[in-house]
């Protein structure tokens, strides 16, 4: 399967400067630019930052960014999902998954997320995928915003929906082991039947026991 990309971009004005939404950027454009210290929900900046950059050399793979002139303060990442997850287990090439999200905390509030996630769905080629991304409550930033488990989710819920994610049911382990826990799907208009019955199967694969 080819993974043809196309740019798209917007300003958005918050009360503590202008960003630049864009994406997907290529690899050796990201490495230029400065990822801001703030940036540590998954892994220490620098690592991530190397992660992003590598991540966005990948074929599949799509990075879109928060931009305050040349540091990044926010990014979402696509890409195959991880070998080790269940959502692997499939021949589906345009199966991707939504990684990671994160915007420095600073600029929280100001749509940042709900814009990356437009932007990202803007590009006509997202209509061939089927874009998953996997909800786990221990990944969530609950101490950070004084959030609880359930208004956390309300948020990611929201955020999500900007993309056109939406919750699907799945009887994967890790997902149902806490009721906020959840998936969150797209499936593109392109997408064929016979694919979202494979879909279907990979979200249910130990429905003979019912
Ligand atoms: C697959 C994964 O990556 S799961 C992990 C997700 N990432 C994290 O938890 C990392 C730490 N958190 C963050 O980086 C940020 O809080 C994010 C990415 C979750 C959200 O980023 P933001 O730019 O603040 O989100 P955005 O402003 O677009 O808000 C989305 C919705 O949530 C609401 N929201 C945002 N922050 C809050 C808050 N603190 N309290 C209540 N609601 C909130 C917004 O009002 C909006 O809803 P609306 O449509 O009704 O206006």
């Amino acid at each position: 399967m080819d993974h043809p990309k196309k740019y798209f971009s917007k300003k958005i004005l918050t009360n503590k400067g202008e960003l630049i939404i864009e994406g997907p950027v290529e690899s050796a454009l990201l490495e230029t630019y400065v990822f801001h210290e703030n940036l540590t929900s998954f892994r220490p900046p620098k690592q991530q930052h190397k992660a992003v950059v590598e991540i966005a050399s990948l074929s599949e793979a799509r990075i879109i960014i928060a931009r305050c002139e040349n540091t990044i303060v926010g990014y979402v990442t696509y890409l195959y999902p991880d070998p080790l997850e269940r959502w692997s287990q499939t021949t589906l090439e345009n199966l991707i998954e939504l990684g990671a999200i994160e915007v420095i905390p600073e600029f929280r509030g100001f749509s940042v997320a709900k814009n990356m996630l437009m932007i990202s769905m803007m590009d006509d080629a997202m209509e061939d995928y089927i874009i998953i991304t996997t909800e786990y409550y221990w990944h969530w930033d609950l101490k950070g915003t004084g959030l609880s488990v359930w208004d956390y989710r309300k948020m990611m819920e929201k955020m999500m929906n900007a993309g056109g994610l939406i919750q699907f049911a799945t009887d994967d382990p890790e997902i149902c082991s806490h009721p906020a826990n959840c998936l969150m799907v797209r499936i593109g208009k392109r997408v064929t039947t016979e694919d979202i019955q494979a879909f279907d199967a990979l979200r249910f694969l130990q429905r003979y026991m019912y």
